[in-house]
């Protein structure tokens, strides 16, 4: 029998061979091309001439941290519907913003980064109903009415303002220390993390950032190592596990001893109110201060423990939470931080900022602040009801026009089609694609916002009623639907307490705002020196 090809077939081999391969590649293109112009997304303008076949363009301007100014001239010139990739979209109107963000578009795995110790918390899960029930469990204790009224709130804010803050802006007003300016992004974060960490933990095991500037310094370096490597994690999540994995980069090596020093520092603040919790219920000693009431964690144990009495192995947390029921618990609160301080803070440097820059601005907040105090008649330090500060106008005004032209959250925040796809206007898209708005151009539509590049508060106090719903329904700050911010009203509350503590008590000039104006909204950009003169 023979086994080995004779010569004239290894020559008929050798001829079929390239046909064969020419035939398969040509089928490859064809499919290919068939697959491309047959795209429903072919409709849409391209951002690039390598938008319908590539994501290459899109990922290197991404890795280049020039997504929003992208974003902002593409929707400019082209629209409200830009194609960025071959299976992704960027929106601009507020009523596609309604359909993605109020309608069955999940989350994607972009939000993996919130993943915390491994398990997800409610700003990472992706399952509507699963996300849904995480949100009930302690949407509460971040509502209005409960933060207006909560003891334990008040008296946080009190401690932290009154005892820390106030005297730290004092002694930078003393007389020999007259040319000494206060970088306030740090003041701000170190204010902004007592302040969350305190609703928590309670104030005893809180932070106290304020008085220890070398240990806040200490955090925020762990935590902007991790800032250089969200690119990676976000946008080729499987390329940077691998690459992790082998352990060769020094900078990666970095961000995983950063972000696990991070959770180290969570957990032990977790674990030292969880023992004062049990200690509690074992000595059946129920009392302690207002302030020391950890009303984050606390509710949210107590929530975990209802779902598993009344659904047990039924709930679909089971897997998840109520079988991990600390660790989840610790991804939650810890994820709440993250989300809660940098924002504030970033907030609060541009509004006193440009309070300073503005100074005719200040003297009327200070003005409403003033008339106050003087219709106050307490002997103890100023700082009012937080329902009373919620009336003030201009305090509110000036607060909501920074979160327009600065919001910390300025870029996409992506989602998914739903499996039926979706109609957008004119456009039909499939199930699958990536889609995301951004503030930072809804916030500068200028048939809605005249003159968007502008910092003006009166648009907020002096429009008429039909032009203000148009802005309060263009104001994209927290977000919208089921995912908004469900820390919105406990940052504004913060932030206006902030700002009557010090506006009621001191004036500001700016000495050093020259890093301010940079387009990028990022904290290692933000630093702001101004000089406080005691009124
Ligand atoms: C000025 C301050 C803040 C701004 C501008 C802000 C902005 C936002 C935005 C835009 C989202 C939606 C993200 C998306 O749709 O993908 C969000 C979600 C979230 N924020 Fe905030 N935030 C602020 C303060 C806070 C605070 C103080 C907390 C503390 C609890 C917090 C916790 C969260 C959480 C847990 C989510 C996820 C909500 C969910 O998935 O349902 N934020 N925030």
């Amino acid at each position: 029998m023979e086994t080995s090809s004779t010569p004239s077939s290894s020559t008929s081999l050798a001829s079929v061979l390239p046909w064969a391969l020419f035939t398969l590649i040509t089928i490859a293109v064809s499919r290919f091309v068939v697959l491309l112009a047959s795209s429903p997304l072919n409709q849409i303008p391209n951002a690039h001439w390598s938008a319908p076949f590539s994501s290459l363009w899109i990922l290197y301007i991404r890795y280049n941290d020039a997504e929003t100014e992208t974003l902002a001239e593409l929707h400019k010139r082209l629209g409200p519907v830009v194609r960025l990739g071959p299976n992704d979209v960027s929106i601009d109107s507020i009523d596609y913003v309604k359909t993605v963000y109020t309608g069955p578009f999940n989350r994607t795995k972009w939000y993996n980064i919130f993943v915390n110790y491994g398990v997800h918390c409610m700003f990472s899960v992706i399952p509507v109903k699963e996300h849904a029930m995480r949100k009930r469990m302690i949407s509460h204790v971040y509502s209005k009415s409960f933060l207006q009224t909560s003891p334990a709130v008040a008296d946080q804010a009190r401690a932290i303002l009154l005892d820390r803050l106030v005297p730290i802006l004092t002694e930078s007003t003393a007389a020999d220390k007259k040319s000494k300016s206060v970088e306030m992004f740090s003041l701000f974060q170190a204010t902004t993390m007592d302040f969350i960490t305190a609703h928590i933990y309670g104030l005893r095991n809180s932070t106290n950032f304020l008085q220890n500037p070398s240990v806040r310094k200490d955090w925020f370096e762990m935590y902007l190592t991790r800032f250089g490597a969200f690119f990676f994690m976000q946008e080729l999540p499987e390329l940077t596990k691998f690459v992790a994995k082998l352990n060769i980069f020094p900078s990666l090596r970095m961000v995983t001893d950063a972000t696990n020093e991070l959770a180290d520092w969570n957990r032990t603040l977790y674990e030292k109110t969880a023992e004062r919790l049990d200690s509690q219920l074992d000595s059946q000693d129920r009392q302690s201060a207002p302030e020391d009431e950890p009303t984050v964690v606390k509710s949210l144990l107590a929530s975990i423990e209802r779902e598993k009495t009344s659904h047990g192995s039924d709930s679909i947390l089971y897997n998840t939470v109520l079988q991990n029921p600390m660790v989840s618990a610790q991804s939650e609160v810890y994820d709440h931080i993250i989300a809660g301080q940098e924002t504030t803070s970033s907030t609060l440097t541009y509004l006193t900022w440009q309070l300073s820059v503005h100074q005719d601005v200040q003297d009327l907040l200070r003005k409403e602040l003033l008339q106050l105090k003087a219709e106050e008649d307490s002997s103890s330090p100023f700082l009012p009801d937080p329902r009373t500060l919620d009336g003030l106008p201009i305090l509110h005004a000036v607060i909501v026009e920074t979160l327009r032209l600065y919001a910390p959250f300025e870029g996409p925040l992506p989602r998914q089609t739903p499996e039926s796809g979706c109609q957008l206007g004119p456009y039909k898209l499939p199930g699958g694609v990536r889609i995301a708005a951004l503030a930072h151009t809804l916030h500068r539509d200028s048939s809605v916002f005249p003159d968007p590049e502008t910092w003006d508060y009166t648009r907020w106090i002096g429009a008429d009623e039909k032009e203000k719903n148009e802005r309060n329904r263009q104001f994209w700050a927290f977000g919208s639907g089921g995912r908004m911010c469900i820390g919105s009203h406990f940052a504004m509350q913060e932030i206006k307490s902030i700002i009557t503590a010090i506006y009621s008590r001191f004036k500001t000039h700016v000495i050093d705002d020259s890093t301010m104006d940079n387009d990028d909204i990022e904290p290692e950009m933000e630093q702001l020196y101004l000089r406080f003169e005691a009124l």
